[in-house]
């Protein structure tokens, strides 16, 4: 089926990955439908294209933001996040949304709250048609994403939940959102080719060739916002049971705990907006033979992640348009590190690729 017009976008977190969202609409504004360029999985996603990507409404609480066009507040820090593509001015405003536990001790030293009084959020995602909400808070921010997850249901707005906080994976959320007859894709966005999808696949060939896997750790760090935040290790639970599922969830046997370490692991500000993973798998081969892989993955964080909402937000509108409600199965368990349902990313993406050819 072919969508239709335009696909309204709102984003809780105008930070690093919204950055690198709304400049994505610009990159491939052109993209032409038979032939991706590099960094896109569809240039027509059912029928849409990223041109028919807009930015609706914005939700932010930091004075350097709030209240300022919203091509403004994606270049105010402390995103640092590399800029590929001209950040027009937008003409829509940021709203100042509820902070409740958004921003841990790290966050408040970076940044100053602002004053203005609060946005009745539902309001302003009905008033500006927004189809889809995305939400990109931070690590730890479990009652905010509890609050734009109803303000999603109040508006009647689809839900596409990029952070480990368990919405899409929990089933009285799913119920509700089925009942209300509106899609969400979750939970903790599995970007492009990121550490996750590496390690996951990696372990799924260990598997498939018959090598036992036996200890594997995944280190990240990186110098955005975000890893500044889970610095603070309360905020990070969520997130290490999140990275660590999206990769056990591949192994057939589980590993004794001890043998098994995923997770954020440093701050190191010069890095910026990159992210660098190291991965060490060691197994036992032929012939009880040790044999062991380690690599390095170096990424812009931001753009890895675009390039992932950029196809779940028209997944998301795809659902919409067809009146499917609650958590999408496919989708989610490609795009997301902690869906309601995990299978490999082999089966994850056929899955997707059904559901938007309306066969799922
Ligand atoms: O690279 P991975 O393991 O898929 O994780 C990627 C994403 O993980 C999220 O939790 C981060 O907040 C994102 O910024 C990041 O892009």
């Amino acid at each position: 089926m072919s969508g239709s017009a335009s696909l309204r976008v709102g984003v809780v977190g105008v930070g690093n990955c919204a950055s690198s969202f709304v400049q994505g609409l610009t990159y491939y504004r052109d993209a032409a439908a038979n032939e991706p360029p590099p960094g896109l999985m569809h240039a027509d996603l059912g029928g849409y294209r990223v041109r028919d990507i807009e930015i609706a409404s914005a939700f932010d609480v930091t004075a350097a933001k709030v209240g300022r066009d919203l091509s403004e507040a994606l270049a105010a820090p402390p995103n640092n996040t590399q800029i590929f593509a001209e950040l027009r001015r937008s003409g829509v405003t940021v709203h100042r949304g509820p902070t409740l536990d958004g921003l841990g001790h790290y966050l408040r030293q970076e940044i100053e709250e602002a004053e203005d009084p609060v946005t009745d959020v539902a309001e302003v995602l009905r008033r500006s048609r927004t189809d889809v909400l995305v939400s990109y808070l931070p690590v730890g921010s479990q009652h905010a994403s509890e609050f734009y997850a109803e303000q999603a249901l109040k508006a009647g707005c689809a839900f596409v939940n990029c952070i480990p906080v368990f919405i899409a994976s929990d089933p009285s959320w799913q119920r509700r959102f089925s009942e209300r007859g509106l899609p969400i894709i979750g939970d903790d966005i599995k970007s492009q080719v990121g550490a996750t999808i590496v390690h996951r696949v990696l372990a799924n060939l260990f598997r498939e060739r018959g090598v036992r896997i036996d200890r594997t750790y995944q280190l990240n760090f990186g110098g955005n916002a975000d890893f500044k935040n889970m610095l603070e290790r309360e905020r990070l639970e969520s997130k290490k049971i999140s990275k660590t599922q999206a990769v056990t969830s591949q192994f057939d046997t589980p590993l004794p705990a001890d043998n098994v370490h995923v997770g954020p692991s440093d701050f190191v500000p010069w890095l910026t907006d990159r992210k660098w993973a190291q991965i060490r798998i060691e197994g036992t081969s032929f012939g009880g033979m040790p044999l062991n892989l380690e690599l390095k993955l170096e990424v812009w964080d931001s753009p890895n992640s675009a390039g992932i909402v950029i196809d779940a937000v028209r997944c998301a509108k795809l659902a919409l348009d067809r009146g499917i409600g609650g958590a999408l199965t496919g989708p989610s368990s490609y795009f997301m590190k902690s869906p309601p349902q995990q299978f490999t990313d082999n089966e994850a993406r056929e899955r997707t690729m059904r559901f938007i050819q309306g066969l799922d």
